[in-house]
């Protein structure tokens, strides 16, 4: 059978009204970007990728590159470090804006200008060129492979970045960062113009909708800890001054860049990424924004959707003479794990022994399995012997 997947993406693309706004052209080698190109790229975190459209066009990385530099330097530094340099409060504002925080000096967030300007300089490296190497080695693991610099763009934007060389200086001088602010300036732009095609990006995305495990070589880039905060981040401030809007209607984790991407990762199920370059007064792909709509409310991927009727994680009690078995079912996390706690609670269980069988059961997180351990030891003081049943080992060792 063939797949229906891409023949839907194959819709969603010739349902797309023309692009209306324009490319970026205050980086002017950006502006000779054919405006009308348009991919769309969903990858699963087991390795699947369904693409439409320009899906193997390169344009460079920009803003998308945030999230994930931000995740290396938390790697590097540990969180606790870099929250001192940068907060991760929204500022509602341009990515642009020259701005920090009054009291302490930080950049509001990494995903703005200021704040991924700061997070670059918090990359390891004995020099810039080492701190740029690591960079592009860990964009390459994401992608999947070699990628590069457009020297091009690089070379249009450091010609003309003055901003950035503003906001360079002004971190510098109020202390908040150590390294040479032209250097720093120099490698953050060259980190927004690696070349990327909007599958890489689906990749990449996959990879944080993952957990930190990468889709297709299934090593793992980034720690949980450092996926979670990279990914609430995105949620909180990665679409700037329109953050607000884009998690109340669409609802992914996303982050936009001027060269018109927007990748977006959706915890546990997916990642997904656009490209079309003309842009909104935000800087976002006025296509891309549309498609990303569209693909939410199809598939049903808005992350606070709650789903009606989640599975019961009990799925079945009963007693005969000697025991009183519990059947367990599907994914056991907090909410789940309560029912069975409460069923066996109220139970005023009469049997010798208790059978608690999670034959069914496909995982169990940190919290359920500490809460069946004190079931096991509180119906053991009552006297009553449990029994698991645990067949594929889903119950985590301690
Ligand atoms: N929003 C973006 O993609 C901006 C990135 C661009 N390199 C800049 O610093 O202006």
């Amino acid at each position: 059978m063939r797949s229906p997947i891409p023949d839907y993406l194959q819709e969603v693309l010739a349902a797309c009204a023309p692009a209306t706004g324009a490319v970026a052209d205050y980086i002017p080698e950006l502006a000779a970007a054919d405006p009308d190109r348009l991919a769309i790229c969903i990858a699963t975190p087991d390795g699947a990728v369904y693409t439409a459209g320009d899906t193997d066009v390169e344009f460079t990385i920009q803003s998308m590159s945030k999230p994930f530099v931000y995740a290396l330097a938390i790697a590097d530094l540990g969180l606790k470090g870099v929250l001192a340099k940068v907060d991760v409060e929204p500022s509602g504002e341009a990515f642009n804006v020259i701005s920090l925080e009054e009291e302490s000096g930080r950049p509001e967030n990494p995903m703005i200008n200021a704040g991924a300007i700061l997070t670059h300089s918090l990359v390891r490296g004995a020099d810039d060129e080492e701190r740029f190497e690591r960079i592009l080695e860990m964009f390459s693991k994401l992608a999947g492979r070699e990628l590069s610099v457009d020297e091009e763009v690089f070379a249009s934007e450091w010609s003309t970045t003055h901003r950035n060389l503003a906001m360079g200086h002004m971190l510098k001088a109020v202390g908040v960062m150590e390294a040479d602010p032209v250097r720093v300036v120099r490698g953050y732009v060259r980190q927004c113009a690696i070349k990327v095609t909007c599958r890489d990006l689906a990749v990449m995305a996959a990879t944080l909708a993952g957990g930190g495990v990468h889709p297709v070589s299934g090593e793992r880039l980034l720690s949980r800890e450092v996926t979670r905060q990279a990914l609430s981040v995105m949620t909180t401030c990665g679409m700037y001054d329109a953050a607000g809007d884009w998690v109340t209607t669409v609802g992914i984790p996303a982050k936009s860049g001027v060269s018109g991407g927007i990748l977006g990762a959706l915890p546990g199920q997916v990642g997904l990424a656009v490209f079309s370059p003309r842009l909104d007064v935000h800087g976002h792909s006025v296509r891309g924004v549309e498609v990303f709509g569209r693909l939410s409310a199809d598939m049903g991927l808005h992350m606070m959707d709650v789903a009606p009727q989640p599975t019961a994680a009990l799925r079945q009690q009963y007693a005969d003479d000697s025991r009183t078995v519990y059947r367990l079912q599907g994914n056991l996390r907090f909410a789940g794990t309560e029912t069975v706690v409460r069923a066996v609670s109220e139970a005023d269980v009469e049997t010798e022994r208790v059978v608690l069988d999670l034959t069914r059961v496909n995982s169990v997180d940190d919290v359920s399995r500490r809460m069946l351990d004190e079931v096991v030891r509180r119906l053991a003081i009552d006297g009553v012997r449990v029994e698991l049943i645990d067949p594929e080992g889903v119950l985590p060792q301690q």
